[in-house]
């Protein structure tokens, strides 16, 4: 498919010192979610502001929609809408001209029948002539939606959308941004919420430290890395795994308290059944059983700890 945006050895020292990106090369679907994952500090803000021309690289390539963003700010500008963590809106101001002053910013006449379009997605045309500061917290989150939206964007980013809200309001931003992909725009989040990337993103990549990890479908990285263990609480410690019970690849854990046997989670014959005979034909006893799932957050505290 053909990608929207392509970044390409993007690295980012800034004045004070900080490495805050190493060689990033990341290119982006048309009309895809994706999903960029990292902990505080990582990186996600810098590139978001170096791809929205607000930052610049100290090194490095960006396309959007094939206009270099450095050489050509404006023109790829033009093409993305973004959504910063913090409000930045005049409060004095109402919703509809919030919408066609930053319009105008981008050079393009009102357009009234776009207005309302997005105003009605959002839920906001009924508080059209309503001042921001009037709003109620959700609402100003979906003003700042509406603006990005302002100048008819392929590219929406949104940057911790769900960040401080409720699990309701959380909800509802999903299913707006699932919307609007249906609409056709590009959506590229950032966000420290597993769930959000687990239950919204076609691809997820993950950041730490000014580097990218990893780019994956999210089915694909749930598939390859989701696993299941099972543990077994041993009434009398082993020394070793004993023979007769290599086909299960188990581990000993605790100082030879706990078998540990780690299967694919997707898998249709899963193994245990049989473990479980072979463990009391050679009498080994068990007090307890445990099993566990790993969730894209253990995949990605593993990739990021791993590091
Ligand atoms: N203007 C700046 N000057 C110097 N260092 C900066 C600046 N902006 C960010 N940094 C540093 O660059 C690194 C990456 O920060 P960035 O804000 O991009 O991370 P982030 O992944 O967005 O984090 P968060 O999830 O907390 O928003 C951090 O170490 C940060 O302190």
């Amino acid at each position: 498919m053909q990608s929207i945006l392509s970044v390409s050895q993007v690295s980012k020292t800034y004045a004070s010192g900080q490495k805050a990106l190493e060689h990033v090369d990341l290119e982006i679907r048309r009309g895809e979610i994706f999903a960029l994952l990292g902990p505080n500090g990582a990186g996600k803000t810098t590139l978001i502001s170096i791809i929205c021309g607000i930052v610049t690289p100290s090194s490095g390539t960006i396309l959007v929609d094939g206009h270099n963003a450095i050489r050509h700010p404006r023109e790829a500008r033009s093409r993305i809408g973004l959504v910063p963590q913090e409000l930045s809106v005049d409060m004095f101001e109402t919703v509809a001209a919030t919408m066609r002053f930053s319009r105008g910013l981008f050079g393009k006449a009102p357009d009234k029948a776009h207005t309302e379009q997005v105003l009605r997605d959002l839920s906001l045309w009924d508080k059209r002539d309503a001042k921001i500061m009037e709003l109620s917290g959700g609402m100003k989150r979906r003003v700042l939606i509406a603006k990005a939206l302002s100048h008819e964007p392929d590219i929406l980013f949104l940057d911790e959308p769900t960040a401080g809200v409720d699990v309701s309001l959380r909800r509802d931003m999903w299913k707006l941004i699932g919307s609007l992909r249906a609409r056709g725009v590009t959506i590229i989040l950032t966000t420290h919420y597993i769930e959000e990337a687990e239950e919204m993103a076609d691809r997820v990549g993950v950041i730490n430290k000014g580097q990218l990890l990893l780019v994956e479908d999210k089915a694909a990285l749930m598939k390859k890395l989701g696993k299941r263990e099972m543990d077994l609480s041993l009434v009398e410690p082993l020394s070793e795994v004993p023979a007769g019970l290599e086909e299960w690849h188990l581990s000993l854990e605790d100082e030879g308290h706990r078998l540990r046997y780690v299967f694919d989670a997707q898998a249709e014959r899963t193994g245990i059944p049989s473990l479980l005979r072979k463990l009391g034909e050679l009498g080994i006893a068990f007090k307890d059983l445990d099993t566990s799932k790993s969730s894209l957050e253990d995949i990605f505290v593993d990739l990021v700890e791993k590091r």
